[in-house]
């Protein structure tokens, strides 16, 4: 299993090392001795499951302090882009974003911290994506920003129209209007 950190350095790529054989393959998708040495000292006490077509962006999210979340995230099939937004007061990086194509057949997961807006483009037919975080869900605490603000200047790759957004995400706040993490947080 490699721990490789992005442009942003607390956003961490994560490879497992995978066994094939005549039968298929096996590896290794979560070791917390290995993820505590190389990556975080995390406890992640949920995981979820979302299936979307071709198209779907889901995005940009997060949930505010006492419920954000860290990300630990996989594609179990199809391909998507996924991107991590810099939403923490103070950091060198505010406002950035990293940008990797995660796929059942990279077998790559993403690790991102609390302080960041996250969100997934699908590129394949379908995709399924699943992933731990270390805090449960609060509707109170869900808040986002909007995928196409220029002042994010993120690359989905696709054109607008083919672009399929739930009602929510449809209205997502510029980044200039949204609530950001403060230094306190951390
Ligand atoms: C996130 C979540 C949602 N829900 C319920 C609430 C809604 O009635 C329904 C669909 O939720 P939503 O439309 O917010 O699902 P996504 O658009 O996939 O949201 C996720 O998308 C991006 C990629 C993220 O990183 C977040 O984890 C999460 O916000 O599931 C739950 O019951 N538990 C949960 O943890």
């Amino acid at each position: 299993m490699r721990f490789t950190h992005l442009n942003i350095r607390d956003l961490i790529l994560i490879t497992p090392k995978v066994w094939g054989d005549n039968r298929g393959y096996f590896m290794e998708t979560f070791r917390e001795d290995l993820f505590r040495k190389y990556c975080w000292n995390i406890n992640f006490i949920q995981e979820n499951e979302s299936r979307s077509s071709y198209g779907v962006l889901r995005g940009l999210h997060y949930q505010l302090p006492p419920f954000a979340q860290s990300k630990l995230i996989r594609v179990v099939e199809g391909t998507v882009l996924d991107v991590a937004v810099d939403l923490r007061e103070g950091s060198p990086t505010f406002g950035q974003h990293a940008a990797v194509e995660l796929s059942a057949e990279n077998r790559c997961q993403l690790f991102i911290p609390q302080g960041f807006a996250h969100g997934f483009l699908v590129t394949s037919r379908m995709a399924i994506v699943q992933y731990k975080v270390d805090n449960y869900y609060s509707a109170e605490h869900d808040c986002g920003v909007a995928f196409d603000d220029k002042d994010l200047g993120i690359d989905w790759k696709l054109l607008p129209k083919d672009i399929v957004l739930s009602e929510k995400d449809k209205c997502q706040p510029l980044f200039r209007n949204a609530v950001y993490f403060k230094r306190e947080d951390f």
